[in-house]
């Protein structure tokens, strides 16, 4: 099968996307076989992807498989399931975007990926380009994952990149999905793991700064991720700091669980779980604001002692109970919640709803202390953007357990003062620091 090679330069390479946005409509029909052509490695980047530059190959027409002169053109089952409806349909599709996401190779991005590239987080209509970051240890890893991508025949996903050099990685990109960090290993301090996982993010943040969409959205994932997100935000002063998000919606779903199966009703009937603060077992998930059915939570449970104690203490350690069952921390089920997360700032928030994530602090409505990555109620518009939740009690209760997340967070802040522009640093870590994944 004849297949057309090409070797473009690195600014060729850089122009493929541009290129892509234009070409959504019609590309469907596309040769897909010819994907997968890796292009020269540009700064230790690997693009694959679904068209030659300067090549613009005309739709296919399903009657002309039979033809041996065309046959180059058009890929196995792609010929044989191309319909006009499909060509139809691409009509309607919006402007490619770029999502970046980090630790690529890992378990979480393992689930994520594919979720991504299905249509299922940015809509049927979303044609995307994937950009995968990996390093030297998982170069090879990061194709394999390119080879399922290629291999799972996705419309939608239009570019895969690879590469090692986040400089390279996030050019352009509207999202940032950072989800590699180091695990802490045994014996490792607290503020060993703060320091090493937060050089990355700092790292990541010049790159992002540099390189990235002035709007890109960051959500951080790896661990700890309140911490990370305010390194890599004051390392990006070029992207609003509002834009960046730790991962906190896990938890919230893992409340929601825990409140319907205490209520004996299905998880859909609970509503407005707030997280705060830290994702760690400091974390407080709050049942007093929450709703089950449209009520408070506290009504339909009534048992405060079960709230205030197993319920608070089931999340909180949620992640760790887990890993004693399985033996590895939750991929599939935080590939669910970045999904989730996601969503909620792509579609509109639901009336009267919110849901959790970890924001910058300052400004906010709670007396919150300025200047952190802080677990908070959310809305959206479903414009990529948030506001906080203004209406919600906070009691006696709530408030002593906030203050307790926030100085821990505020003591991780002291901790990596030297990678957030701030001066030296200091760590007097309180010792029951925990992700919700230790014990
Ligand atoms: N916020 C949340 O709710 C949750 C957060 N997490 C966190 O998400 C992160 C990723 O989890 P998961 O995908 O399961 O982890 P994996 O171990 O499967 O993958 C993590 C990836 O991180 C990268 N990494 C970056 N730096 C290092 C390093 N110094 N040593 C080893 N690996 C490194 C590796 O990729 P590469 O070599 O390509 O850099 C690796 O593939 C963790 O920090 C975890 O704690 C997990 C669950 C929930
Ligand atoms: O501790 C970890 O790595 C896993 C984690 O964050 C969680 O399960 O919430």
């Amino acid at each position: 099968m004849a297949v057309a090679e090409f070797t473009p330069t690195y600014s060729e390479t850089r122009s493929l996307s541009s290129q892509f946005s234009s070409l959504t409509k019609t590309r469907l029909s596309y040769n897909r076989l010819n994907l997968l052509r890796p292009l020269q490695k540009p700064h230790n980047a690997r693009v694959f992807c679904s068209v030659a530059p300067n090549q613009v190959q005309a739709p296919v027409a399903p009657q002309q498989i039979d033809n041996p002169k065309s046959k180059h053109e058009c890929f196995g089952v792609f010929c044989v399931t191309y319909d006009l409806k499909a060509e139809e349909q691409t009509k309607s599709w919006k402007k490619l975007i770029n999502i970046a996401v980090s630790g690529a190779a890992g378990m979480i991005s393992n689930h994520l990926l594919f979720k991504l590239a299905s249509g299922e987080v940015f809509g049927p209509d979303q044609p995307i380009a994937l950009k995968l970051l990996g390093s030297e240890r998982s170069f090879e890893a990061l194709e394999g994952v390119a080879m399922e991508l290629e291999d799972s025949l996705y419309p939608l996903l239009r570019e895969v990149s690879i590469g090692i050099d986040p400089y390279d990685v996030f050019q352009d990109v509207e999202w940032a999905l950072l989800i590699g960090a180091k695990p802490r290993g045994p014996g490792m301090e607290r503020a060993g793991l703060l320091d090493i996982n937060g050089q990355i993010f700092a790292e990541q943040g010049k790159a992002l700064n540099a390189v990235a969409s002035r709007n890109a959205k960051v959500i951080v994932v790896g661990n700890p991720c309140n911490t990370n997100a305010l390194i890599c935000l004051k390392n990006a002063p070029n992207i609003p700091a509002k834009n960046f998000h730790a991962l906190t919606r896990l938890d919230e779903n893992r409340a929601k669980c825990q409140l319907a199966l205490k209520a004996g009703v299905f998880y859909d009937k609970v509503s407005n779980v707030t997280i705060w603060g830290n994702h760690s077992t400091t974390q407080v998930p709050d049942f007093l604001n929450a709703k089950i059915g449209g009520l408070p939570a506290k009504d339909v449970i009534k048992d405060n002692h079960w709230l205030e104690n197993e319920f608070t203490e089931k999340v909180q350690k949620r992640g760790g109970a887990l890993i004693k069952k399985w033996g590895r921390s939750s991929a599939a089920s935080t590939a669910v919640s970045i999904v989730d997360a996601i969503r909620s700032l792509v579609t509109p928030t639901p009336k009267g709803d919110w849901f959790s994530s970890g924001v910058y602090t300052s400004g906010n409505p709670y007396g919150i202390a300025e200047d952190i990555v802080f677990s908070m109620p959310c809305r959206s518009d479903g414009n990529g953007d948030y506001e906080l939740v203004k209406d919600v009690i906070i009691d006696d209760y709530l408030r002593e357990r906030i203050k307790k997340t926030e100085a821990e967070l505020l003591a991780e802040k002291r901790c990596v003062a030297h990678l957030t522009g701030e001066g030296n640093a200091f760590c007097d870590l309180p010792e029951d620091t925990m992700l919700p994944g230790e014990q």
